[in-house]
Order: structure tokens, then sequence, then C-alpha cells
């Protein structure tokens, strides 16, 4: 290893709160059995979340935010893990809690990792990168509850986004007919190019409305939670599924029992920071078969760690289309 790398490192002291890219020595690194020289990370809603100090995603300062990186092991005193080896993790609280991806090493623990698919460069893992795994876990709970490409049309919210982009794009390849929710209609063009058959302005689905309204979705993935789920539970068709992976729009629920009681509509949690590691193998497995990888450079802008900083802004004020990774060159 290098006698110090570079990081993003977010701080707060009596001072205030700081956010640098700063030098750091291997020895600052925490506890961890697996060293990974880092390929490429990614800035994902929550590492913004984490940059600007907007949520409580922070737990612990020093911190190097960054819930993604792929990379190479370089160290290990892990049995299930060799010096050589190509590596991503998701979750376990990785740039909340515990040293992230944004730098170029991280150690973590052995059992946080899994193999990365042969499929995969690491700046294609990257672009699917966490968000991509959550759309493949929503994806997997609609399934698991019945829905099929033959059962109707499929909702996706958020769809511009990380996560939506990737739910849209895995749905339409699997069969699916995709109506995709977009706060952004000058995205119109790169939804439809991945995939969607409809698609529908936010401001449907943001004012308070009645407990059930016409049934429409067969199943949906929901980012947004808030006022827009309770409305997307309203719309549902009998029988239907929600997976509800995030809280865009808030953490509140300001819906009735109404579409569970009486339209038996299931809704689906999807928590991707302690998915059991069998679910996290197969959704990886399942991106590596079921996603069009000729896509992904459509959904993507690359940009340097020193860029976080400004596009985390941009990212909350939701004028990023997408995935941003950030590839991490060798010194
Ligand atoms: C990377 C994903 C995760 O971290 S999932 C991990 C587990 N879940 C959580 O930790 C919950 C907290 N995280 C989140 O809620 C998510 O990070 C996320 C699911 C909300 C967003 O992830 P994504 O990577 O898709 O974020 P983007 O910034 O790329 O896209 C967000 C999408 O939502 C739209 N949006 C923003 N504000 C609102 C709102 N108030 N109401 C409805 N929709 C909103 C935003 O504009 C983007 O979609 P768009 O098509 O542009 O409308």
């Amino acid at each position: 290893m290098t006698a110090t790398f570079r990081a993003v490192l977010i701080d707060s002291g009596a001072s205030g709160r700081t956010v640098e890219v700063a030098e750091v020595s291997p020895e600052q690194l925490p506890e961890g059995d697996v060293t990974v020289r880092v390929a490429c990370s990614t800035l994902n809603y929550k590492d913004a979340l984490a940059i600007t100090g907007t949520g409580p995603v922070v737990r612990s300062f020093p911190m190097v935010p960054g819930i993604d990186f792929a990379g190479t092991v370089v160290e290990s005193t892990n049995p299930g893990f060799a010096p050589g080896d190509r590596v991503v993790p998701n979750g376990w609280g990785v740039g909340e809690r515990h040293w992230g991806g944004l730098a170029e090493y991280a150690r973590v623990k052995g059992e946080w990792l899994i193999p990365l698919e042969e499929a995969f460069t690491f700046e294609q893992a990257m672009i699917i990168g966490t968000a991509g795994y959550t759309a493949m876990l929503c994806v997997m709970a609609l399934e698991r509850h019945g829905v099929s490409a033959d059962s109707g049309e499929v909702l996706v919210t958020g769809a511009a986004g990380g996560v939506g982009s990737v739910a849209t794009a895995l749905l339409a390849k699997l069969g699916y007919q995709v109506a995709a929710v977009t706060g952004r209609s000058t995205e119109s063009d790169y939804l439809t190019s991945l995939g969607a058959t409809r698609i529908l302005p936010r401001s449907d689905f943001t004012e308070p409305g009645k407990p059930l309204v016409k049934e429409q979705w067969a199943g949906a993935v929901d980012v947004a939670g808030g006022q827009v789920l309770a409305n997307v539970c309203a719309g549902m068709k009998y029988r239907s599924v929600v997976a509800a992976c995030g809280l865009a729009a808030g953490m509140g629920f300001p819906a009735t029992v109404a579409p569970f009681i009486l339209r038996a509509v299931t809704l689906a949690g999807i928590d991707s920071v302690l998915c059991p590691v069998d679910d996290r193998r197969e959704a990886w497995r399942r991106l590596a078969t079921d996603l069009d990888h000729s896509l992904l450079d459509s959904m993507t802008q690359k940009v340097t760690l020193n860029d976080c900083i400004p596009v985390a802004d941009r990212m909350l004020d939701g004028a990023v289309r997408g995935r941003v990774i950030v590839p991490i060159p060798d010194n």
C-alpha cells in the first residue's frame, strides 16, 4: 500500500462540520480483515445526504462516505478472500458507521464482501451499485409474491434516478410493461430508451388523494415513500404487490389500510443493508443475466473524488440522472 492515500473525509468538531478530499494514512483505516484497492466507487443519494449533512447518515466521525465500492483485495486474513480477488460490498453500514468507498483504499470485514460476478467490469458493477442491487431485490420481491410479466403494468417511481433506472431496465427486459413516474419530463426519452412504455408526471402522485382509486398497477417499485407511496397503494390492482425501498418523498406514510384489506395489496419492504447473503448473491447473479448491460453507459456519468462534494448538492436537488460513478485511477 502507499504511504498515504486520498479519501473524501467528513469530520465534525468544535469549529463545525468539514468535508474535503484529504490524504490519509493506512493506519487510519478502520478494523477489518480484508483491505481493498478501490477501482471504482459511486455517489448515491445516501452519500449525498452524508456529504451535505442533510440527513443523519454518518454515525461517527471522521467518516469516509461511499456506500459502494468495487476493487481488488490487496491484503486479507480472511480465509474467504485472497489478494487479487475482485470484490464488492453492499450495505452493512459501509459509508455510514464504517469507512466507505470514496477513497483509494477501503478495509472491511470479509463477511460483508461478495465476489464480483465475472460478467462485470468494476465500472459496470458500480453503475449498478447499491441502487441497482436494491432495484433487483425489488424485482425479486415482486416475483416472490406472484407478480409476472402477464399480471399487468408495473409502476416505477423516481424512475430517472439510480434505483428507478435499473428497475425500469430490468422489468422491461423481463417482459413487463413499465409505467415510469418522474419529476423530470425532460427525461422521457431516456426512460423510453430504458424500456418504459408509459411516462407519468410525479405530480400525479404528490397530492393527498382518496384511499382507493382506479385499479391500475399489478406491481410497483417505490423509491419515494410519503404521499407518493400512499397514492401508489391506492391505485394498485387486486392482489398486487408494492416493493418499497426508499424515502425520497419522506418517511411518512399518510395512507389508509383500504388497499390492504379490500384489495389484498401486499406492501413488501426492501432493505439492502442487512439483506441475507444468499439474497445478495442471487441479486448479483440475476443482474449479470437479466439486465441489458448495453444500457449501462446511458445511465451513467463519471465524476472524480473532488467532484463528489459539489455533485452531492445537485443530487439532492433531483438534478442528477441515473448513476454517478467515481472511477479511482491508479497512482
Ligand atoms: C442507492 C440506493 C440505496 O441506498 S437503497 C438503500 C436502502 N435504502 C435506504 O437507505 C433508504 C434511503 N435511501 C433512499 O431513499 C434512496 O437512496 C432512494 C431510494 C430514495 C434513492 O436512490 P437513487 O439512487 O435512486 O436516488 P436518485 O437521487 O438517483 O433518484 C431519486 C429519484 O427520486 C426522485 N425524488 C426526489 N425527491 C422526490 C420526492 N419528494 N417525491 C418523489 N420523488 C422524488 C428524484 O427526482 C429521482 O427520480 P426522478 O425520476 O428524477 O423523479
